[in-house]
C-alpha cells in the first residue's frame, strides 16, 4: 500500500504520549498494563507468548520502537509506515501511530499471525463475546420492541441516539472508566438535523458506515442500517470493519456475523425481524461487509490509499463511528476546540457524519462558550467518555 500525499496542511501540535500526566501518557503507562493483564488472564497462553507480551509492554514503556521481524508478512509495510521512527522511544512518536503499532505487536506476541495453532485466534474475543452474550444486550434487544409504537421521526431520533451513545460501551475504554448516565447537556455539538438532511439527500444511494466497536455499539449500528435499508433511505449500505482484532473491542467480520445471529435468535420480535432482514440484505447484496488493511494502519484518513479513497468517493454519505475514527478524520492533534469541523473534515472523499463520544484529547467544532463552561468544571471532559458530538460535513 502506498502512502498518499496529503493536500491538507494541519497546523496544531501532534499528540504524543511522552507528557507525564497527559491522557496519552496514561494509555501507555496505566491502561496498557491493565489491558495486558486482562488479555493474559482471558486465554491460557503458554510461557513463550506470555513472555513476548510482557516484553512488548516493557518495550512500549521504557524501550525504543523495534520493527516487526524481517520474516513478518507485513515487515515492508511497517518499515515504510515507520520510516524515521524506528529506534525512537514510543512516547516521542505520534500517539496515534504508537497506539496502533502496540495492537499490531500484541497480535504478533500471542501468535495471531502464525504459523501455529494460535494463528487467527482473536485475543479480545472473550471480552467481546461475553458482552454480546450478556444481560445488558438482552435488555437492549427487548427494548427494541418499543420502536414499533413510535412515529417515523421519533424512531429515527432514537436510532441515531442509540448509535451515538452505543460508542460509550467500549470495552477498552471501560477498563479505567466509571461510566455514568446520559444527559442532553452531554451532547456538545448536535448536527442531528443535518445528519437526516444528508441521509435524505443521499436517498436511494449507497451509504457507508465505518464501524467502531463490536457488541453494544455494533448492535445499534446494525439496527440503524436496517432502518436505512428497510425505509428505502439507502438502496445499499457498506459496513466497513477492521481486518483483524484491534483496539480491544473493534468490530471484525466475525463480530458482525455473531451480532446478526444474536438479533436473529432473539426472543424480541422486533430484534428477530431486524436480524432476518439484515441476513436477507446481505444475501441480496444490499448490505455488504467490507474491510481494508488501512483500517489497521497507524495513519489518519488524510493518508488514505487511492483505492480506498475512490471507494469512499463513490458513496453518497459516510457515517463514521467512534473516537479513534474521529482522531483519524480530523487529525490526532491538539486543535483549539473551536476549530471548524468542516475545515478539518473537508479532505474526506464523501460527505461525512461523525458519531463520537469523547475519549481522547482531540476535539473540534465546539463553540467558545461551551468550551469555557466545560473547562470551568475541572472535569476531564475531553476524555471522560461522558460527552458526545454529532458533526456533519457536507462537502466531500
Ligand atoms: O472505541 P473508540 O471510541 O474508537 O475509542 C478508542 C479510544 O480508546 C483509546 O484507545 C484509549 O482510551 C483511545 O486512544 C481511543 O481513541
Amino acid at each position: 500500500m502506498t502512502r498518499e500525499t496529503s493536500p491538507h496542511v494541519p497546523t496544531a501540535p501532534v499528540i504524543r504520549s511522552d507528557v507525564p500526566g497527559s491522557f496519552a501518557w496514561g494509555v501507555f503507562h496505566e491502561r496498557h498494563p491493565e489491558l495486558v493483564r486482562q488479555v493474559l488472564d482471558a486465554l491460557p497462553y503458554g510461557p513463550a507468548q506470555r513472555a513476548e507480551v510482557e516484553r512488548l509492554l516493557a518495550e512500549s514503556i521504557t524501550g525504543v520502537l523495534e520493527p516487526p521481524a524481517e520474516s513478518a508478512h507485513d515487515h515492508a509495510q511497517w518499515l515504510a509506515w515507520g520510516e524515521g521512527l524506528w529506534g525512537r522511544t514510543w512516547g516521542e512518536v505520534p500517539f496515534l501511530w504508537a497506539e496502533s503499532y502496540f495492537y499490531r505487536r500484541l497480535l504478533d506476541a500471542i501468535g495471531y499471525f502464525g504459523p501455529g495453532a494460535w494463528q487467527g485466534v482473536d485475543p479480545f474475543a472473550p471480552f467481546k463475546n461475553a458482552e454480546l452474550a450478556g444481560a445488558a444486550v438482552d435488555d437492549e434487544l427487548a427494548a427494541l420492541n418499543k420502536l414499533d409504537g413510535l412515529r417515523e421521526d421519533q424512531r429515527a431520533e432514537v436510532l441515531l441516539s442509540s448509535a451515538l451513545w452505543g460508542n460509550r460501551a467500549d470495552l477498552s475504554f471501560r477498563i479505567t472508566s466509571t461510566g455514568g448516565d446520559l444527559a442532553a447537556s452531554d451532547l456538545l455539538a448536535d448536527d442531528s438535523a443535518a445528519f437526516w438532511a444528508e441521509v435524505r439527500r443521499a436517498s436511494g444511494g449507497r451509504i457507508a458506515l465505518i464501524a467502531d466497536n463490536a457488541g453494544r455499539e455494533l448492535l445499534p449500528d446494525l439496527v440503524l442500517i436496517d432502518h436505512l435499508l428497510a425505509g428505502g433511505l439507502a438502496t445499499e449500505v457498506v459496513l466497513y470493519v477492521k481486518p483483524r482484532p484491534y483496539y480491544v473491542s473493534d468490530a471484525t467480520t466475525t463480530d458482525v456475523l455473531l451480532t446478526v445471529e444474536r438479533l436473529r435468535a432473539s426472543s424480541s420480535g422486533h430484534a428477530k425481524a431486524v436480524g432476518r432482514r439484515l441476513w436477507q440484505a446481505m444475501n441480496q447484496g444490499d448490505l455488504s461487509v467490507r474491510t481494508h488493511e488501512f483500517f489497521c494502519a497507524p495513519l489518519s484518513f488524510h493518508d488514505m490509499p487511492a483505492d480506498l479513497r475512490s471507494e469512499l468517493a463513490g458513496v453518497a454519505m459516510t457515517i463514521l463511528k467512534g473516537d479513534l475514527n474521529y482522531r483519524r478524520l480530523v487529525g490526532d492533534r491538539l486543535w483549539p476546540p473551536t476549530t471548524s469541523f468542516g475545515e478539518t473534515a473537508a479532505h474526506f472523499p464523501s460527505p461525512v457524519a461523525a458519531l463520537r463520544t469523547l475519549k481522547s484529547d482531540v476535539i473540534v467544532g465546539i463553540d467558545a462558550a461551551t468550551v469555557a463552561a466545560l473547562d470551568g468544571t475541572g472535569e476531564a471532559w475531553r476524555t471522560s467518555g461522558r460527552h458526545a458530538v454529532v458533526q456533519v460535513n457536507r462537502a466531500g
